[in-house]
């Protein structure tokens, strides 16, 4: 979808459209193809852009948290203020699986005090239920599918 300039900003377009006047103070993208479609969108919607990053990337105080894997465990990170208390953010992320990642920004986000008005993805692969991990919080899909 990438290499079709049309079809990139067609899914961008219709996220900038979503949230355009929703008083969103940051979008909050996850590493790595989470920055593709994130950083155009807070362009759009001229606000911050926060990168949520996989352990160690960040220079700089950081907060994070954890999230379990089928084996094991993983943890997302992002920068110590980035977010602040009582801001309004949009996590977003080119696909859901089994939701633990969006899930784990949920938690963080919340941790510093702000508020996730929605999760948005370009896909979610629907029959593993992920969106069942993010606690009744909406979620956006602009293409549903099926396996995983
Ligand atoms: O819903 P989940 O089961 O948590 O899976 C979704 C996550 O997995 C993929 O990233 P990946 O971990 O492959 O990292 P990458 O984008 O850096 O390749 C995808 O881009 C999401 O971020
Ligand atoms: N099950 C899955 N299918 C495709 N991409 C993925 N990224 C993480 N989990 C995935």
């Amino acid at each position: 979808m990438l290499l079709d300039a049309k079809a990139f900003q067609y899914s961008i377009d219709d996220f900038v459209d979503r949230y355009k006047g929703k008083d969103i103070h940051a979008v909050a993208g996850f590493e790595a193809r989470g920055f593709i479609f994130g950083a155009p969108l807070a362009l759009a919607l001229k606000c911050a852009f926060v990168p949520l990053r996989k352990p160690g990337k960040l220079p700089g105080e950081t907060v994070g948290a954890s999230y379990q894997l089928e084996y094991g465990e993983d943890r997302i990170e992002m920068h110590t203020g980035a977010v602040k208390e009582g801001q309004n953010v949009l996590l977003i992320d080119d696909l859901i699986a089994t939701g633990g990642t969006l899930a784990a920004g949920v938690k963080l986000v919340e941790q510093v005090g702000a508020k996730v008005i929605e999760c948005a993805v370009v896909i979610e692969l629907k029959d593993l239920n992920g969106k069942a991990k993010l606690g009744g919080l909406p979620l956006y899909v602009q293409v549903q599918k099926e396996g995983d």
